[in-house]
């Protein structure tokens, strides 16, 4: 397909989606905003981008594809200004947001009926934020649910689907309760348990600081959502708040009652919850991919000495293994830091390790 596709708020998705689109329609011309400069630098310097705009409303008006791909309370913004823009007649606008409910809504009272709005949202992505991190591949195999409005035609969501066929994704149509219900189930609630898990791990590491160091591969994978960037997440969870109170009193539930059987001793109830856990989780459907973050993380307990870091670099480098970007998570006077390291491909973070390993340092893998 040839023709304009804007994209606003280049980060994860955003640019992931440009790259996508470009790469599965190479003569369309992919125009980009974000109200941070540096971003829209960094996607022109990196080719996600064709060109930048100055401004939404210079971006809005030229489209034939509109894609908001900012944290979704700032995307009801942009919706409110999109109403008064001249926009072109045939236009599509669609969404990347995690909910669906707020923007549906604007998009039914805002705008005129000339104009497509389709809600969408890929089902992948990762607790990485920025333009830097984008992938082409990112979407490969996961669930891509579109919210079309009843008003909207099947052949303007078929060309959506066309414009967003690179990304190789499964498109499911939901109607936006149902989506809001069932991400706020298996992604929404996860994010307040991971973070909130993490909180309880940093009220008891204050009082004991062991427990940093040895945080182990359970606790790793089980909050690893737990780095997401928060503004995202404040969004999300201010839009789906009443799905999330809903679960939040389930959960109390589930706690109480683990807590009772835990207070009586029984061993047989005890086994039956994490049995029934255990049942439901080996029965999930296995995503060949999507669902796997497309990062590679490696981490390795440093000791706070000068020079660690850069011992180990080297010995990547000598190795030509490449990374993509080296993070210290933690690095406190007398006791171990923690560094990650990000690789482009599992196969060299598999080489990383063992290299690593072989001299003497400590590495663990994230989910
Ligand atoms: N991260 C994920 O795993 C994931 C997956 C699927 C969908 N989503 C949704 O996609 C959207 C984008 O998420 P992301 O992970 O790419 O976030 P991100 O933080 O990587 O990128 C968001 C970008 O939007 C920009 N922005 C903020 N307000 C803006 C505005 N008013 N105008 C222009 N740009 C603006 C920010 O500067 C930032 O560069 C969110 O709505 C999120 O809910 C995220
Ligand atoms: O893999 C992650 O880090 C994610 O959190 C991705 C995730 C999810 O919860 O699965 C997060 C929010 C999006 O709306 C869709 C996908």
């Amino acid at each position: 397909m040839s023709g304009n596709v804007f994209i606003v708020g280049l980060g994860l998705i955003g640019g992931s989606l440009a790259l996508t689109i470009k790469n599965q329609h190479p003569h369309a011309k992919i125009y980009g905003y974000d109200v941070k400069q540096s971003e829209i630098e960094t996607a022109s310097a990196l080719n996600i981008i064709d060109e930048k705009v100055t401004s939404f409303h210079e971006g809005a008006e030229l489209a034939d594809l509109i894609i908001l791909s900012t944290p979704v309370l700032e995307m009801e913004k942009l919706m409110k200004q999109l109403s008064s823009l001249t926009l072109k007649e045939n236009v599509i606008i669609t969404d990347t947001g995690s909910t669906k409910g707020g923007i549906m809504q604007l998009a039914s009272k805002l705008l005129q009926k000339e104009v497509t709005f389709i809600g969408g949202h890929p089902m992948a992505g990762s607790h990485k934020a920025g333009v830097e991190s984008a992938k082409v591949h990112l979407f490969e195999n996961a669930f891509y649910v579109l919210t079309p409005q009843l008003s909207t035609s099947s052949e303007k969501v078929e060309e959506l689907k066309d414009w967003l066929s690179g990304a190789n994704s499964h498109f499911l149509v939901l109607d936006t309760e149902e989506h809001d219900y069932i991400t706020g189930v298996v992604s929404h609630f996860p994010h307040v348990i991971a973070a909130g898990l993490v909180n309880l791990a940093k009220k008891n590491a204050d009082k004991n600081p062991l427990i940093s160091l040895l945080a182990a591969g359970g606790f790793r994978d089980v909050t690893r959502i737990a780095s997401s960037n928060p503004n995202m997440w404040k969004d999300i969870v201010k839009q789906n708040r009443l799905n999330l109170l809903d679960l939040i009193e389930d959960w109390m539930m589930e706690m109480r009652n683990i807590q009772n059987v835990l207070a009586e001793e029984d061993e047989h109830a005890i086994i039956r919850f994490f049995e029934e856990a255990k049942e439901f989780r080996d029965s999930l459907p296995v995503h060949s991919k999507g669902a796997i973050p497309s990062y590679y993380d490696l981490y390795v307990d440093v000791k706070d000495v000068p020079g660690a870091i850069a011992g180990i670099t080297s010995l990547l480098a000598k190795q030509s293994i490449s990374i993509t970007n080296l993070h210290i998570l933690e690095s406190r006077e007398g006791l171990l830091g923690v560094l990650r390291i990000s690789f482009q491909k599992d196969e060299d973070r598999s080489k990383a390790q063992v290299l690593l390993n072989h001299n003497n340092f400590k590495t663990y893998e994230a989910a």
